[in-house]
This record gives C-alpha cells, sequence and structure tokens, in this order.
C-alpha cells in the first residue's frame, strides 16, 4: 500500500503484492509507527535534510516483525501550489498512485485578532486549509496537476480506492481565544473534509478527520504571533501534551478501522465540545472569561 504524508502520503499493506508503496510525514513518529507496520512511505515536508535524517533513523532499526520499505522523500513547501503539482508528479511517476494520503503539517498561532496582520491569517490558513485542500485535490480528484500527463496518475476516484486523512485539531471543533486563525484553519478542515466524506462514499474513498487534544511536539514552539514571528515557547499545554507515540499509534488504528472522524483528547475538551453544541451561551461567556483572564495576565 503506498502512502503520501503532509506533509505525507501513505499506504499499509493490504495484499503481499501490494507491499510496494509510498506515504509521507510529520509526526515523524507517526511516519515510524506507518513505517514499522510496513507501509511504502513517502516522506513529504519542506526540510529535505530533517527528511532524510529520518529515514536514516528508520532504517537503522532492525527489530521489524514486518517487511519494512526505504521511504522516498519529496520535499515541497505546502504554501506553494506550483510546487504541490510538481510534488504530485515527482511521487506519481515513481509510485503510480497513492493509496492513504495524510495531511499532518500545520502551524499554531498565538495572538489577539486586532494586533494580528492579514498576513498572517492567510499564511496560517495556507498551510492549515489551502495546501492539504490542494494536495488531496491531486491526488483524490486529479485536478490542478500543473501539465502532468494525465495518464500517469491513475487518481484514486478511478480506481475506487483510496483513503485521505486530515489531522485537525479540537480547535476544529471549538474557537479559544488567541487562536484566532489557527482554530478558524481548523474549524474549515473539518468543514471541508466532512463534505469530501459525503461526496467520496459513491467512489469508495475514505477519508478520516482526526481532532487531537494537545501533543508534546515542536507545535507552540513553531507557532506564529500577531506580527509574524516565530513565537518560540513551549507552552505548558503543550509539553504536558500526549506523547506522539501514542497518537502516532492512534491516527494507525483509525486508519486500520476506516474511522471517519476521530477525537483523541482528555474529558474536558470533549465535554467542551459537547457545551458548544448543547449551552452555546454558557460556552461563549467561559471563553470571555478566559479571554479577560488570559490578558489580564499577560498585562500584568
Ligand atoms: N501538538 C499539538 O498539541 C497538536 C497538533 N495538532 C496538529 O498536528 C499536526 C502536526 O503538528 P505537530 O507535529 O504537533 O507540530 P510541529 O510544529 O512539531 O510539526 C509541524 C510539521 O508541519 C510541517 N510544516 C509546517 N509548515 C509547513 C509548510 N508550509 N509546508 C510543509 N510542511 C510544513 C513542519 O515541517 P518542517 O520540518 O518543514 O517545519 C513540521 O513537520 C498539525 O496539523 C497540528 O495542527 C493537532 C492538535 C494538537
Ligand atoms: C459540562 C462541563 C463542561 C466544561 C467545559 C469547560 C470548557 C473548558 C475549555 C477547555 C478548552 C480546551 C482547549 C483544548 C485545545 C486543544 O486541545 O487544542 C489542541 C491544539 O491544536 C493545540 O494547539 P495550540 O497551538 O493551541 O497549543
Amino acid at each position: 500500500m503506498r502512502l503520501v504524508g503532509s506533509a505525507g502520503v501513505t499506504s499499509l499493506p493490504r495484499r503481499k503484492d501490494e507491499a510496494d508503496q509510498p506515504w509521507s510525514r510529520r509526526l515523524p513518529e507517526c511516519a515510524k509507527v506507518f513505517y514499522d507496520a510496513g507501509a511504502k512511505l513517502v516522506l513529504c515536508g519542506r526540510n529535505k535534510e530533517s527528511l532524510e535524517e529520518l529515514i536514516t533513523e528508520l532504517t537503522a532499526s532492525q527489530a521489524n516483525k514486518v517487511q519494512t520499505h526505504r521511504p522516498y522523500v519529496v520535499a515541497f513547501d505546502l504554501t506553494d501550489f506550483g510546487a504541490i503539482a510538481a510534488a504530485a508528479s515527482k511521487i506519481l511517476q515513481c509510485f503510480g498512485h497513492v493509496d492513504v494520503l495524510i495531511n499532518n503539517a500545520g502551524i499554531s498561532y498565538r495572538g489577539t485578532i486586532v494586533d494580528t496582520t492579514i498576513d498572517v491569517d492567510k499564511t496560517v490558513m495556507e498551510t492549515n486549509y489551502f495546501g492539504p485542500v490542494a494536495l488531496t485535490k491531486v491526488f483524490c480528484l486529479q485536478v490542478e496537476t500543473g501539465g502532468l500527463n494525465p495518464a500517469l496518475l491513475p487518481d484514486m476516484i478511478t480506481r475506487r480506492q483510496g483513503h485521505i486523512v486530515a489531522i485537525s485539531s479540537i480547535q476544529g471543533r471549538i474557537s479559544i481565544p488567541f487562536r484566532s486563525a489557527y482554530a478558524a484553519s481548523k474549524h474549515a478542515t473539518q468543514a471541508f473534509f466532512d463534505c469530501l466524506r459525503a461526496e467520496m462514499e459513491q467512489y469508495e474513498i475514505l477519508v478520516t478527520v482526526i481532532s487531537p487534544g494537545y501533543i508534546h511536539t515542536n507545535l507552540s514552539l513553531n507557532a506564529l504571533t500577531a506580527n509574524g514571528s516565530r513565537y518560540g515557547v513551549m507552552d505548558t499545554t503543550t509539553a504536558q501534551g500526549r506523547s506522539p507515540v501514542e497518537v502516532a499509534q492512534d491516527v494507525l488504528n483509525a486508519v486500520r478501522r476506516k474511522k471517519k472522524d476521530v477525537i483523541l483528547a482528555d474529558l474536558l475538551p470533549s465535554l467542551a465540545i459537547y457545551l458548544r453544541t448543547l449551552a452555546p451561551g454558557l460556552f461563549f461567556r467561559l471563553m470571555a472569561s478566559r479571554a479577560r483572564k488570559e490578558q489580564k495576565s499577560k498585562n500584568s
């Protein structure tokens, strides 16, 4: 099975003769669990060297129970739509098709709406929403391929087979203060991929949206601030988040079990989603109070 991860595309072997294809990345732990499960990975990201280091790490492990496959690297920036088409062309020329696309790359944000430049809103939206949408259209729907020879692109619809995964967030379900651009991009992701699921069911293409709570990664360090600079702080919520290894295993399980929509979070965020639906007035009051408190502690 061929997988591309985003960045990334991937696939898990279903039959012996299918055990020969790609996916792509991030979390590196996601790459690891899929690699260890025998998937043929296409690792995608902006930094070719770090992706190649990841391959060295992955292939160094000798302890695999199943046959593993050396991953393939395609480096591109998700905000560069021309680069997405070129990357897709390269991947499809090498592997013919992709079985599983994992849209995992993302960027977060911290800031007040009044202070935030529209360029920051656009960058977060392009990375978290338009990039995954463009990548999905290339592999699933075979559009915007930038002059590729369509004969090279047996797309998921024609094959009546494929699985698109979007890594969203709890913030795709609820908006919390000082995360406007991030929460908006994740709400848009949830909406787009819910529509895609409905439209693709007739072609037997699966769509999974995964909404995790906090995970201990570099997300807060890499977050953009109101003026576009890097936030550079490991927030306590991030540091105390779930282990990326466990989350990656949950992503693999969701793909294997063909889950449509998965929330990977503790009780409080899950309750918050219900509260937003069942008692929105109360939820809005709680969020306003949270905004006032956070603002006050920043100003003091
Ligand atoms: N950590 C958390 O608490 C949570 C994370 N998530 C989601 O998980 C996903 C993975 O984030 P996480 O691993 O936590 O954060 P990290 O910041 O550790 O990783 C982000 C990844 O996204 C890639 N990326 C960012 N911008 C681009 C771009 N323009 N083009 C290509 N690749 C890009 C980065 O690649 P590069 O090496 O090129 O920088 C990096 O691999 C995100 O979608 C995030 O929203 C969801 C809920 C909670
Ligand atoms: C019936 C009682 C219900 C009580 C509900 C009270 C409301 C509590 C609010 C809880 C908010 C949880 C926010 C969770 C946010 C989250 O998990 O985000 C995941 C991310 O994507 C993290 O990104 P970030 O950049 O923000 O670190």
